[in-house]
């Protein structure tokens, strides 16, 4: 069974979908202080997409609930996350595969694939659980409407 339980966020959208799914993936971060962590493991992440927006499309959807498994479950599961050079980095601790960095990646992918609809649905929040004592919640930060 899926997590159900995770942070609520605000927004003035109509409706709001939530894509939960767990990924299977190994990782470590590039940095002493990590500890053990510092150490190729596993984990099954629970990740839950919160898209929100005004507007459905011909079918009736805000966005096809398999369209978001598939730019973000099937390209991350079963895969090593350090090995995907496109989005982390070794060198740099803002793009270590850290639970932080995993949920702002995640919104980052997600994100990019609603530009391209012209419904214009916003990722309100991405919420990664690394463990079942640890998760972090990354929300965008609210833009400024420009007159
Ligand atoms: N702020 C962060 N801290 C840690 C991260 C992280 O991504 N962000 N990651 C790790 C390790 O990758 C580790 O896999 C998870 O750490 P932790 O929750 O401490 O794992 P435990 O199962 O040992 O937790 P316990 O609650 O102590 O059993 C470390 N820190
Ligand atoms: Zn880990």
């Amino acid at each position: 069974m899926l997590q159900q339980i995770y942070p609520q966020v605000q927004h003035d959208f109509q409706y709001e979908l939530n894509k939960d799914m767990h990924i299977a993936a190994a990782h470590f971060i590039p940095n002493d202080e990590a500890g053990k962590c510092r150490f190729v493991h596993g984990h099954t992440y629970f990740v839950n997409v919160t898209i929100a927006g005004d507007e459905l499309d011909d079918s009736g959807f805000l966005v096809n609930f398999s369209r978001i498994k598939k730019i973000v479950h099937d390209r991350f599961d079963h895969t090593v996350l350090n090995d995907h050079k496109d989005l982390f980095n070794e060198n740099d601790s803002d793009f270590f595969p850290t639970t932080e960095v995993v949920a702002r990646t995640i919104w980052e992918v997600v994100q990019k694939e609603l530009d391209g609809m012209k419904s214009a649905p916003k990722c309100v929040q991405v919420y990664v659980r690394e463990t079942p004592t640890s998760y972090v919640v990354f929300r965008p930060k609210k833009q400024v409407e420009k007159e």
